[in-house]
């Protein structure tokens, strides 16, 4: 597998704060990397930084070996990064399946294709962005986000709020993704373990830097460390 994703040494933040300090970390084409850390650590503004949407102080990211820096959020989405921000931006007066064809790019990901892993968006088709569960927003955030027919899914923690039901639902249809399609997966994630096992690798960031790196295994399977470094329950 060749490299995707070469973040090196970037120092970035908002203004002239800074909240990231000098992380690195590569991503092979179809590799899978959970995002773990307390809150306000800065994993949203990590994936954020991969979109262009904070101020770069130092550093440099690579995508497929070009300079991904030169490249604004729009051209950064249509190279290929798919991101599912936390805040899930439907519109109140697009259909569901408008949702889906008004972005939709050719690829492998077609309406079939969404609708076969996401069933219910197939019974929901003609309802209202703002006639969704928070469930099925988030399931339609994640279809929209394939349409495009991403090298890269960005996910910034897809299950909060949700059910524990739809968290199950959601959690089989990223195994899959992450499993069967070839895409890569950066998923940030409150619940240290469910990202965990979802994924082969895991850094852990605290106050803007990262503090551990390894695979999602040996992480999952050190109780102690993970507590220490994420505090789960
Ligand atoms: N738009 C912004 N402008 C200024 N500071 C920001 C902005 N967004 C985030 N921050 C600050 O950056 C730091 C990291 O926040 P970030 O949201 O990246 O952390 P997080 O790990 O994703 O947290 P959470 O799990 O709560 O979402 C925090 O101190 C936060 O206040």
């Amino acid at each position: 597998m060749s490299e995707l994703l070469r973040v090196e040494h970037v120092t970035a933040g908002y203004g002239d704060s800074v909240v990231l300090e000098d992380i690195s970390f590569s991503l092979q084409e179809g590799g899978s990397l959970a995002l773990l850390g307390r809150n306000g650590v800065g994993k949203t503004s990590l994936i954020v930084s991969l979109m262009g949407l904070t101020r770069l102080h130092r550093g440099s990211i690579h995508w497929r070996g070009k300079d991904l820096l030169r490249l604004d959020t729009h051209e950064r989405a249509h190279a290929g990064l798919g991101w599912v921000p936390q805040e899930r931006y439907m519109f109140p007066s697009l259909t569901v399946e408008e949702h889906l064809t008004v972005v939709a790019r050719p690829g492998e990901w077609t309406l079939k294709k969404v609708y076969e892993i996401f069933p219910r968006l197939e019974e929901r088709r003609s309802n209202m962005g703002n006639q969704l569960s928070g469930g099925e927003q988030q399931m339609l955030a994640i279809a929209r986000a394939l349409m495009v027919n991403p090298s890269l899914l960005l996910l910034d923690e897809p299950m909060e709020g949700l059910a524990p039901i739809i968290v199950q639902e959601l959690v089989r249809v990223i195994r899959k993704l992450i499993a069967t399609s070839g895409m890569a997966v950066i998923v940030v994630e409150q619940h240290a373990r469910l990202a965990l096992s979802m994924t082969e690798r895991a850094i852990v960031l605290d106050r803007g830097r990262i503090v551990h790196d390894s695979d999602s295994a040996s992480l999952m399977n050190d109780a102690e460390g993970l507590n220490r470094l994420v505090a789960v329950a």
